[in-house]
């Protein structure tokens, strides 16, 4: 079977196969690996892409499992292989390539099962059990309303998936509280590049349970995480505040970012936007509401190029007396030294709120920018760097914006379990800075090539000026690159490859290790 398949990944580079061989060799390969899914030669082409739009590739057949068993049975099939990969793929709302396998098969995850989640008492609250190739949007809806519980760290968009999210780390403005989602889990079924099944947790198969946490898909595939929750509210009050000068805005941000519960919002983000009337970079893109009109006075009241917003969120239940509300948000309102009159602010129930990106994406379909190139950057920038970062790319290189949001917010180092695989900068605060670029196919504007160039000038720029920062959702064609990435923490993310997935099969897609070949 295994050389009958090599057949076609290697030898049949010219002559598509035909379609009664695509069923032969689909049944065949379905008996072989004892699936009880199905695997798919044909409608494979979405799994070749990504929401980056900037790589392409050609799975050999996309597998959608039926559950952890499929999904172990694919990878010991792969080993058995002289040379087979095998991808993880989420939503494939990756930027590089990350969860493709390039002639490999790719297991779609998000078809892996219906989103079931189970609710599990701990100690001192409630998980809840979810597939790993849940949508976060999915488990959003079912938790709030089969049980009124709700996890408690997001990211902006939940159109990503558990798996997915916590082989990177997922952060967004509740992680200043709890930490990124790899902070949020406590338990994990993980199949592993060796095709064991394994349950993994700080107390039980520890060192694969942190590997895998921002493990970018190395050591296993995340079939089932068990996620904190809490009691979900029911409306939230939804604020932006902004500043002319990066000094006070970081000031205050920092300040809401690190004090204890109960003295700040449950939410905190910033952005950087351009001093202009522009529709997508500057001032129109601070307001909440359609219905909110611009006051001209705004253009003019600071002669900076870039000015900064506090975007944060207070949450609420709709049976809360309203004057204790409003008390709260005009006390924490009161401690900040933003623009005067520069506040915006709206109330919207909760599920709205975290799905708020659901409606930019609905737009971004309609005007074709949605599904367009998108060169993002993301990077961890220590706090004692920020500053200079300021200067150098957003006061000069990003002055004009990038034609989508420019997030800059802090995030205490406390809050990250320093035993996963996430790196992160130097420092008790570092700053998450998201470049989300989103390009008009419709309209004149700079080549994709262009902008990836720009991002590479970006980070350029912070080595020659020897800032302190990490990528977040790295990307990295070179050894010596992932090396310089992990720094001293390599040697470990070796060692553990070389125990969980000695072969190398697991996401080629991140271009971190080769497959091993077999004799
Ligand atoms: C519109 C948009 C908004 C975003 N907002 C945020 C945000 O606010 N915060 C944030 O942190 N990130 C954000 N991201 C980035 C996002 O978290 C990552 O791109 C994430 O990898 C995408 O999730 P996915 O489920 O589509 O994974 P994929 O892109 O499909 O996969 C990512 C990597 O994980 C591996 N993988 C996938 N599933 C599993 C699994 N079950 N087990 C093991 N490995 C697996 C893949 O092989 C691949 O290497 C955003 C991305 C987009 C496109």
């Amino acid at each position: 079977m295994i050389a009958y398949l090599e057949h076609f990944v290697h030898e049949n580079d010219s002559e598509p196969m035909l379609q009664q061989q695509h069923e032969e060799l689909a049944t065949t390969l379905c008996q072989s690996m004892d699936l009880e899914g199905t695997i798919d030669y044909r409608s494979t082409a979405y799994a070749g892409k990504d929401f980056g739009g900037l790589h392409a590739s050609t799975p050999f057949a996309v597998v959608r499992p039926s559950g952890s068993r499929d999904i172990a049975s694919v990878i010991r099939f792969a080993l058995r292989s002289p040379n087979l990969t095998v991808a993880a793929r989420g939503n494939g709302h990756s930027i590089n390539g990350q969860a493709m396998a390039n002639r490999g098969l790719v297991i779609d995850m998000k078809r892996s099962s219906e989103t079931v989640i189970d609710v599990v008492r701990l100690d001192d609250g409630y998980a809840v059990d979810v597939g790993g190739g849940a949508l976060w949007e999915d488990v959003l809806k079912r938790c709030v309303s089969n049980f009124g519980l709700s996890p408690r760290s997001w990211t902006d968009y939940l159109g990503l998936t558990v798996g997915g999210t916590l082989s990177n780390a997922g952060v967004s403005g509740q992680t200043f509280r709890y930490g990124p989602q790899t902070s949020n889990v406590t338990e994990l079924e993980v199949v592993t590049g060796n095709g064991d099944t394994v349950i993994c947790s700080d107390a039980q198969n520890s060192e694969l349970y942190f590997s895998v946490l921002g493990g970018l898909g190395q050591f296993g595939i995340i079939t089932r995480a068990r996620v904190l929750v809490q009691p979900a509210p029911n409306m939230v009050r939804w604020i932006r505040v902004v500043y002319s000068e990066f000094a006070e805005f970081t000031r205050d941000a920092e300040s809401l970012t690190t004090r204890p519960e109960g003295e700040s919002f449950d939410y905190v983000e910033g952005f950087v936007f351009v001093n202009s009337d522009d529709p997508v970079n500057g001032w129109p893109s601070v307001l909440l509401d359609p219905d909110q009109l611009l006051d001209p006075v705004f253009l003019t009241r600071s002669a900076n190029p870039v000015l900064y917003c506090l975007e944060v969120a207070l949450h609420y239940s709709k049976g809360n007396c309203s004057s204790t509300v409003e008390t709260r948000i005009e006390r924490l309102l009161g401690r900040l030294r933003f623009m005067e009159d520069a506040l915006f602010q709206v109330d919207i129930g909760y599920i709205d709120f975290l799905l708020r990106v659901k409606e930019a994406e609905k737009q971004a379909k309609v005007n074709g920018i949605w599904d367009a190139p998108h060169p993002w950057l993301n990077l961890f920038v220590s706090k004692a760097s920020i500053v200079d970062f300021d200067r150098f790319v957003f006061k000069k290189i990003l002055k004009d914006g990038i034609g989508g949001p420019m997030l800059v917010y802090p995030i205490p180092r406390n809050k990250w379990d320093e035993r996963t695989s996430v790196v992160l900068p130097d420092g008790d605060i570092f700053y998450i800075v998201a470049l989300l670029r989103f390009t008009n196919p419709y309209q004149k504007s700079p080549s994709v090539r262009d902008l990836v160039a720009q991002n590479h000038e970006i980070i350029q720029v912070c080595v020659r000026n020897g800032l302190d920062f990490k990528l977040y959702l790295p990307h990295y064609n070179t050894e010596e690159g992932w090396k310089q990435h992990f720094g001293d923490r390599w040697s470990r993310f070796v060692e553990m490859k070389s125990r969980y997935d000695p072969m190398a099969i697991l996401a080629p897609g991140q271009k971190i290790f080769t497959r091993h070949q077999s004799c």
